[in-house]
């Protein structure tokens, strides 16, 4: 439909749109009416927006406001008097019964207060409930089932027309094909809804598209629209989708009203009574707005516990009669708002790429780019992890890119915008030497990861003792980073064992170093010298051994010396140890230097024995107990709960087994805790009950 030069013209219109200093005017105002039609084809047709869903709603809000102040030049096809359409082409159209409409957005307790006040005005009513649910991140479809029999379903198309997508929405498991309506005197119905990809499903999705070499698709919300409308029907069984359905629009009745269609919530009790995937523990009514706001932004923290995306919350007076008396425009009903979650994704330039030598030698190329906001925090670099993403993912420098920032998740591109490049895009050259040290790289047959294998190089002596000195392992408080670069940069620092050798003297000269702080680092320093033997086997930075692995290792013996005589085989028969770690184990303590390095640490003071405390056994309270956390945890994080576990003497398992004892289930626990209710043995108790426990 768009030619590529099209594509360009359009993507550098859009980036000058979103300037704040460009203004609408006469001249303007139909090529940003064009510049949203594109990105509406790129989001709803080709399931592959190429801006964030922020930055198409500012212009869409742009248009508005310029429209509101110049109703003579409002289109009848302008982008604010129609919702989106989705029509492809490759389906039959049939009308809705009731048009399917987009909703109002709204971003902040002001806009939910400022609706409020308007349904109040409109209804005339002081107090109307509103019922609240989760805005679902998926393609809208309308269903119509006559005589208890699914006949038709249809995507929402312009809103007055849908492609007949019947055979498809059939191979989605949560539809009924069959429903009990009759019970309640409906003869035919109209009901909407979304379909869906779960996170899972959709992480799935996208890695078998990028192992055939695809594109991969920006959010579960493409995938699932995409899935939709794919020809062939047996293949979209395959993509594991749902449907939560959220409203009935239209029905006709073959006896009296049944009291279940008064009420937005009523109505929701009865499609999940038909056997509907309907909101129900997600849906809450409130007798005023102020609770709406309280629910919404709460509801806003936990998005990320859910197995499915949502991108904001859904307002509704709950009452239909008075949803009748509200109405609707032609663009969204005016008895329901839908409230945005702050924005994940931004679109940015891609200047450089870096490449970063960790503490195994292994090389991160990370990403430059433009500072955006994203998700509350300002973002200038992005992980690219390895060469082959950035060769599936085609990245080239001077590329606009799609930013995420998911939760707590570190931000990643998402895709380059390729239809926009203008020919002055570079390539991204992996380096083939150490950009550091210079050693040639190195990258075993199967293996992403290009790798340094120079032990000396600098980058990775000085990554490995800010490891050294970190929170998780040996802990020494007010060393940190800077302290570790500035020390060694002066030369005093170049090895482990150094740390335990620096001279204070000289520190004391250095800038910033006053009395108290040299103090702190001392006993910070001496302090360490008794840490828990897993801590010091973390510490050492062996490869592929992480918390986990130097507990487990710990546990097997009494002294750190011993690991020296394990061979591979016997590593294997611990817990958890595969042929990878047991060979980084093995070839850690394999080499003359790292014997050297350990002799002199413990030359040096550090106990490389277990202290009588650790090794006591008996007396503690959960000797010979098991514990597995699942879910989120709301008093103590997941690694604090298992510490305690652990200081009790109980013992943490990865997987739910007969061995299991107790199963601690936070919110939204998933497959573990089903696999713990079929196995009798397993105690599962909640996160306050542990916590009562451990007192
Ligand atoms: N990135 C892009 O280029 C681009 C382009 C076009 C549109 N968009 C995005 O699409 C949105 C506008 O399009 P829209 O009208 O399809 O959607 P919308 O986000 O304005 O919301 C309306 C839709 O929400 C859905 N919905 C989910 N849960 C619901 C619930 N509980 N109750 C009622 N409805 C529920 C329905 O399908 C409904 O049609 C904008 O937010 C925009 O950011 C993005
Ligand atoms: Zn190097």
């Amino acid at each position: 439909m768009y030619s590529n030069e099209q594509a360009q013209l359009y993507t550098r219109e859009t980036q000058s749109f979103l300037q704040p200093e460009q203004k609408i005017s006469e001249l303007n105002v139909e090529q940003l009416r064009d510049v949203l039609r594109f990105h509406e084809y790129r989001y709803y047709v080709s399931d592959d927006p190429m801006i964030a869903d922020t930055e198409y709603d500012l212009l869409h809000k742009k248009l508005q406001a310029f429209e509101k102040e110049n109703p003579e030049l409002v289109t009848a096809d302008s982008p604010t008097q129609r919702v989106g359409a989705d029509i492809t082409g490759d389906f039959l159209t049939v009308p809705h019964l009731v048009p399917m409409l987009s909703l109002e957005n709204s971003y902040n307790a002001e806009d939910l207060r400022d609706w409020d006040r308007r349904v109040k005005e409109g209804t005339k009513t002081d107090q109307p409930e509103y019922s609240v649910e989760p805005k679902f991140d998926g393609a809208g479809i309308s269903l119509i089932y006559e005589n208890d029999r699914l006949v038709r379903g249809t995507t929402r198309g312009d809103g007055i027309r849908g492609e007949d997508i019947t055979q498809n929405i059939k191979q989605i498991r949560s539809v009924p094909l069959r429903a009990p309506f009759s019970k309640y005197n409906i003869q035919q119905i109209e009901i909407r809804g979304e379909v869906m990809m779960s996170k899972k499903s959709f992480e799935a999705f996208n890695e078998k598209v990028m192992a055939a070499g695809g594109t991969i698709l920006a959010n579960p919300r493409n995938a699932a629209s995409g899935s939709l409308r794919m020809k062939n029907s047996k293949a979209v069984a395959e993509r594991n989708l749902n449907a939560f359905l959220y409203h009935v629009s239209d029905y006709t009745l073959s006896g009296p009203k049944p009291e279940a269609l008064s009420t937005h919530s009523g109505s929701l009790q009865m499609l999940w009574d038909c056997g509907f995937r309907a909101p129900k523990k997600e849906l809450h009514v409130y007798k005023n707005i102020d609770e709406v706001i309280a629910h919404v932004t709460d509801y806003e923290e936990m998005r990320d516990t859910l197995p499915y995306e949502i991108d904001g919350m859904v307002l509704k007076v709950n009452n239909l009669a008075l949803q009748d008396k509200l109405g609707m425009t032609s663009h969204h009903p005016r008895w329901a708002i839908a409230f945005k979650f702050k924005a994940r994704q931004a679109t940015t330039v891609l200047r450089q790429v870096e490449f970063q030598v960790g503490r195994t030698g292994a090389v991160t190329p990370v990403a430059k780019v433009d500072p955006v906001f994203i998700g509350g925090v300002t973002v200038s670099s992005v992980s690219l992890f390895n060469e082959d993403i950035i060769r599936e993912k085609d990245l080239c420098i001077g590329d606009t890119v799609l930013v995420e920032r998911a939760g707590d998740v570190i931000p990643n591109i998402i895709k380059a915008q390729k239809d926009a490049r203008t020919g002055a895009e570079r390539c991204i050259i992996f380096p083939k030497d150490c950009p550091v040290c210079g050693a040639e790289l190195h990258k075993p047959e199967g293996e992403s990861v290009w790798r340094c294998v120079n032990a000396n190089c600098e980058a990775q002596v000085v990554e490995r003792l800010i490891h050294f000195v970190s929170k998780n392992a040996m802990d020494i408080r007010s060393f940190g980073e800077a302290n570790v670069r500035k020390f060694y940069d002066l030369g005093l620092l170049k090895t482990i064992p150094d740390i335990y050798r620096i001279d204070f003297m000289k520190i004391a000269q250095l800038a910033g170093f006053g009395k108290k702080s040299i103090e702190n680092l001392q006993k910070a320093i001496e302090k360490s010298k008794t840490q828990s033997l897993n801590r010091i086997i973390f510490a050492l930075g062996i490869r592929y051994v992480g918390e986990t692995t130097a507990k487990v290792l710990a546990n097997n013996v009494q002294s750190l010396w011993e690991l020296k005589d394990f061979t591979e085989e016997q590593l294997m028969q611990l817990e958890d140890i595969g042929p990878k770690v047991a060979s980084g184990i093995v070839d850690f303590f394999d080499t003359e230097e790292t014997i050297a390095m350990l002799k002199e640490l413990e030359a040096a003071g550090v106990q490389f024995t277990k202290a009588s405390s650790e090794k006591k056994s008996g007396d503690l309270p959960f000797e010979g107990t098991t514990f597995l956390f699942t879910g989120t945890l709301t008093a103590l994080t997941r690694s604090e709960a298992e510490e305690k576990v652990e200081a009790l003497g109980g013992k943490i398992l990865s997987g739910v087994s007969s061995k299991l004892n107790y199963l601690v289930a936070g919110a939204e626990a998933g497959s573990k805790l089903e696999k713990a209710k079929k196995l009798n043995t397993v105690k599962i108790i909640t996160e306050n009950a542990f916590l009562k426990i451990i007192e």
